[in-house]
């Protein structure tokens, strides 16, 4: 698919979201937040971006612990919406944290 990022591009992306890690296959940010209740909070804030967008990254809840990942499953890669989701994620931690 013609908007797949490669790793190039992904490597780059990734220089300006320095709490993420990954590659073509997807990126990710794990984050530890105060609470169960913060976490669900800040989960329920990334669905209405993720509504908003209508781009859904994957998400794994384990009490305080909460790992996001974003890749365009219908592209099978890393695009572009990904690196826009994961700065919408990255506003609403830091507005969290
Ligand atoms: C119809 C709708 O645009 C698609 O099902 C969207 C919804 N959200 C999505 N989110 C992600 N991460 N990948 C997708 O391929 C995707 N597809």
């Amino acid at each position: 698919m013609a908007d797949l990022l490669t790793a190039d591009a992904v490597r780059e992306e990734l220089g300006g979201l320095t709490d993420w890690s990954g590659d073509p296959t997807g990126i990710g940010r794990t984050v530890q937040l105060g609470s169960f209740p913060d976490v669900i909070a800040v989960v329920d804030r990334v669905a209405a971006v993720a509504e908003e967008l209508d781009h859904h990254p994957d998400i794994d809840i384990r009490w305080r612990t909460l790992t996001f990942r974003c890749v365009t499953h219908s592209a099978g890669g890393v695009t572009h919406r990904d690196i826009e989701l994961a700065g919408r994620i990255d506003d609403i931690v830091r507005s969290a944290a």
